[in-house]
């Protein structure tokens, strides 16, 4: 009998294990080992960050960015089945790590992160002008709108696939 229930045990603990490791699997973002860092840190662009109203100011921001890409016809489409709020707070992340803020990046390398979207350069481009009417909207200085676009892009190489 105890033999009955260690194997019974032994199910259970091999089924728990099994959980575990597929919880595991899909929670570990499947990066792509060669694509570059996709939140490179600019700590002298902390002042930058400052001028966006700092991780509030871009939390604000990044609603009327998704609203934007949302309602954009050339935009809306890519957005439409995705985590809206997960891709906003990933953004508000990588955006803070960025302007040298005090953020950690959680989400995919850039490559990872678009891979089957078959997104054209055109999509960049709209993606980044309705991102500079997001950012007028929310009285972004000019000079600091284009600092983060620099670092911006030349993300276009991992992301642009088509
Ligand atoms: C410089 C330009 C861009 C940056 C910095 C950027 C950044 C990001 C980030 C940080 C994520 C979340 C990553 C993660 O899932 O862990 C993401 C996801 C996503 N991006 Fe981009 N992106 C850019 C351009 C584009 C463009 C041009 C499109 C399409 C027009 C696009 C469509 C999407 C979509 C649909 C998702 C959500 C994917 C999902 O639901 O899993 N992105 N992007």
């Amino acid at each position: 009998q105890d033999a009955a229930v260690s194997a019974e045990e032994q199910a259970i603990l091999a089924e728990e294990a099994r959980l575990e490791a597929e919880e595991a699997a899909s929670a570990a973002p499947m990066n792509d080992p060669t694509a570059p860092n996709p939140a490179p840190a600019h700590p002298e662009l902390r002042p930058v960050l400052d001028q966006f109203g700092g991780e509030a100011g871009l939390t604000k921001l990044m609603d009327t960015f998704m609203a934007g890409l949302i309602a954009d016809p050339r935009t809306g489409p890519f957005f439409a089945n995705s985590d809206q709020v997960r891709v906003k707070r990933q953004l508000v992340e990588q955006f803070c790590v960025i302007l040298g803020g005090d953020c950690t990046y959680t989400g995919r390398d850039m490559k990872s992160s678009h891979r089957d979207m078959q997104i054209g350069r055109g999509d960049f481009n709209a993606l980044v002008e309705v991102l500079q009417v997001a950012m007028n909207e929310h009285d972004v200085p000019f000079a600091a709108q284009n600092k983060l676009l620099a670092k911006l892009a030349p993300m276009h190489r991992e992301i642009v696939n088509k």
